[in-house]
């Protein structure tokens, strides 16, 4: 069963025509003017399953907040359908659903019936969301004298709680603190644990990695990949690496279906390898117990060796060689980099070097990826000679069983107080 069946959906807006058209039109009154068509969105089609999650990202203006106001509802497409199948709650506009006169109480009540919950049920769960919202006093204040962040606070504990069937958020709404955001994140992670569908919409690919299983590339309001969230992700900050205006050339040019990105298969090498190529990566190794460790113990000494290529003509002492190591989710469990522990190591030499990075495995049982770097330093702003992301995979083993993903030698010790 669906529960969202998205079909070939677009919208287009009109442009307005050059003054010179329209002036010569009124004068000759010829035939209305011809007005041309920009499509926000073009031909994106996608089904969700209950509790599934889809991550939309695109650049700015590549027709993310256009796609998810077509899926809810709040406008209707040039082409194509949306069919629904359950409660839609949706956090995209700023005040959508609220009457300004009303107090925030008041509001809570309208909001949730809207998303056709009785006044009853309502009732039953205000304590809940007046908690999560967390705006005192404000509550029996009319939402017209709320700040944005006050607002979206009380639309994003409504939306949450009318138990949606699919949740739908723009996080360019998340006007909120850091604390209040970590919260909106747990909730909607609650959410997903208890079955709901999200859809999600933002520029910070972590959160989409961390909140859901798919992603949605959008280009110029087109589909350009829709698959497993890791793949996709990377070849879109691949693509931002890249930065150019050029319509991608290493992806198909899909219509939102799963086949166009391979999900990701952690025993295959590399997941990404991008970077200007101007010097290489020529040879890594992992070495723990066995050379190229496939598996490695907790508490067990690492070496990883680097072998590469030097940029010809590059000054060495801007360059950097970084290691990472990532769970499959693709977040940065640990970075290592010559620029940070021995700067400036690489002065003098030119050509074919090594270079060993050697430390203890602390992280705990898990698959592991490692992200090798050639970087050039000699800027802010990294810039990449050679990214490999998958350059090697590593499950980490442990006799003891351990919790979260660190564990670092510890004294604990107990006295009277
Ligand atoms: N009412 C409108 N009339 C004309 N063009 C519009 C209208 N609304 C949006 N657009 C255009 O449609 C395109 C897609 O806009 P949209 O807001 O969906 O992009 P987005 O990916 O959400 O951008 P951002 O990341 O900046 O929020 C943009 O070029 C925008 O200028």
């Amino acid at each position: 069963m669906t529960i969202l069946e998205v079909s070939n959906l677009g919208k287009a807006y009109p442009l307005k025509p050059a003054a010179g058209a329209l002036f010569r039109s009124l004068l000759l009154k010829r035939q209305a003017v011809q007005l041309d068509e920009f499509w926000a969105v073009r031909g994106v089609s996608f089904s969700l399953s209950p509790g599934e999650s889809v991550g939309i990202i695109g650049r700015n203006g590549s027709g993310k907040s256009t796609l998810l106001q077509l899926i809810c509802g709040i406008m209707p497409p040039t082409e194509g359908t949306v069919q629904r199948n359950g409660r839609i709650a949706s956090l995209l506009e700023l005040g959508a659903g609220f009457d300004p006169d009303f107090t925030g109480r008041e509001n809570v009540f309208l909001n949730a019936a809207l998303l056709g919950l009785t006044a009853e049920e309502t009732e039953a769960k205000f304590d809940e969301i007046a908690a999560f919202a967390e705006i005192g006093r404000f509550l029996d204040e009319p939402v017209k004298t709320y700040s944005s962040g006050m607002f979206v606070r009380l639309a994003f504990a409504v939306a949450s709680h009318v138990s949606p069937d699919v949740l739908v958020v723009d996080e360019a709404l998340a006007v909120g603190d850091a604390r209040f955001s970590a919260k909106c994140i747990k909730r909607i992670r609650a959410l997903r644990e208890s079955g709901c569908t999200l859809l999600f919409v933002s520029h910070d690919v972590g959160i989409v990695r961390t909140l859901c299983d798919r992603a949605l590339w959008l280009e110029s309001g087109r589909p350009v990949a829709m698959g497993d969230v890791f793949t996709v992700t990377s070849k879109y900050m691949e693509r931002m690496f890249e930065d150019t205006d050029d319509p991608p050339a290493s992806l198909p040019d899909v219509t939102g279906n799963d086949e166009a990105v391979e999900p990701v298969r952690p025993q295959l090498a590399p997941l990404n390898h991008w970077g200007s190529h101007v010097g290489s990566i020529r040879r890594w190794n992992l070495r723990a117990l066995s050379e190229n460790a496939s598996v490695v113990e907790y508490g067990e000494n690492v070496c990883l060796e680097v072998e590469f290529t030097a940029p010809a003509g590059f000054d060495p002492a801007h360059l950097a060689v970084s290691l990472s190591i990532k769970d499959l989710k693709g977040t940065d469990l640990l970075v290592l980099s010559t620029h940070d522990e021995n700067r400036g190591a690489f002065g003098g030499i030119s050509g074919a070097c090594k270079v060993a990075f050697e430390f203890v495995m602390r992280l705990t049982e898990g698959k592991y990826l490692l992200v090798i770097a050639l970087e050039d330093r000699s800027t802010e702003a990294i810039q990449y000679f050679e990214y490999i992301e998958g350059a090697h995979y590593f499950s980490v083993t442990s006799q003891a069983r351990r919790f979260g993903l660190f564990n670092v030698p510890v004294a604990v010790s107990v006295s009277k107080s």
